[in-house]
């Protein structure tokens, strides 16, 4: 394996033996990042390793590890709190559901909970400390275009990947002067065995599907662009714009002793 110290530094990528993760690996080892490759599946690690090392010369490590599993994933996080050479960690592992309140098994619901919010959130505080010590690193978060259209799939996802975007945003505050990048992406729908795994395989064929490559690209343009959310399906980027411009503006209308006149209710005996 080469062992390169790559000036760019290293990519540390969650979920990279298949689908989005695996093109993020192809696209950071091209743009000169050496690469720590994670997930369950030991076999496509080695391979996509193997690969990239051979076509790029970066230097590309695995580590196989379930991050439903908490000593999986606190060999992770102790990796990124000592591999000084890590500048990037991509948060981007996760399963989805399509199953209804009605018909979701709840254990799989909190095996969801802790895939795509618990370890997605302890890997953010391993690194987060590095990165603002040395006033550099990027974070980029996966979330989903159900994080707003949140009735579009099963609540516990939407609701998991609504707290990735909360949650990037209150990162960006924390970080942003101590010299760290946060970019959360929301993908749509986009061509990837995520569809087999959470039973609507049909998806992966519709028209409206992007392909994984189209995906990581422009999720990259967005991270050149400096972009603090990027989605990549949206054309009207000014929508975007406005819907965070009208939350942000009614944010600060929240605090208020006085509860609002609709609500003050009619005195007894008025009604
Ligand atoms: N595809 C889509 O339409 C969309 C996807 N997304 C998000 O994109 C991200 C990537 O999904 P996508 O590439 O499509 O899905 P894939 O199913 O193709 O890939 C998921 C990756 O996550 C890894 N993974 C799954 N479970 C675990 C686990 N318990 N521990 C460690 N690794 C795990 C898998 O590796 P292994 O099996 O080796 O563990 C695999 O590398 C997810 O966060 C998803 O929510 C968001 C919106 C749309
Ligand atoms: N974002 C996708 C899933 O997470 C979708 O919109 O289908």
């Amino acid at each position: 394996m080469n062992t390169s110290n790559s000036p760019k530094g290293t990519a540390l990528i969650t979920g990279a033996s298949a689908g989005i993760g695996a093109i993020y690996a192809d696209r950071l080892a091209k743009r000169g990042y050496d690469l720590i490759l994670t997930g369950r599946n030991a076999d496509r690690l080695a391979t996509l390793a193997s690969h990239l090392s051979a076509e790029t010369g970066r230097a590309v490590s695995t580590i196989v590890a379930d991050l439903n599993d908490k000593s999986g994933l606190a060999r992770i996080e102790s990796v990124l709190r000592e591999d000084q050479r890590i500048t990037m960690l991509v948060n981007n592992a996760g399963v989805c559901s399509v199953a209804s309140v009605l018909s979701a098994d709840v254990d799989e619901m909190e095996a969801m909970i802790y895939l795509n919010i618990t370890a997605l959130t302890r890997l953010t505080y391993a690194v987060a400390p590095v990165f603002a010590a040395k006033g550099a690193g990027t974070i980029i978060n996966i979330s989903s275009a159900v994080a707003i259209a949140v009735e579009a799939l099963n609540g516990v996802y939407s609701a998991s990947k609504s707290y990735v975007l909360s949650f990037g945003h209150t990162l960006q505050r924390d970080l942003a002067d101590k010299g760290v990048r946060v970019q959360t992406v929301l993908p749509a729908a986009t061509a990837t065995e995520f569809w087999d795994v959470a039973g609507y395989p049909k998806q992966k064929d519709a028209a409206s599907t992007m392909t994984a490559a189209d995906l990581v690209d422009a999720a990259l343009a967005g991270l050149d662009q400096g972009e603090l959310v990027t989605i990549p399906t949206l054309h009207d980027g000014e929508q975007w714009s406005r819907w965070e411009a009208e939350r942000r503006a009614l944010a600060p209308q929240f605090a208020n002793a006085r509860p609002a006149p609709r609500y003050v209710a009619a005195p007894v005996g008025k009604v």
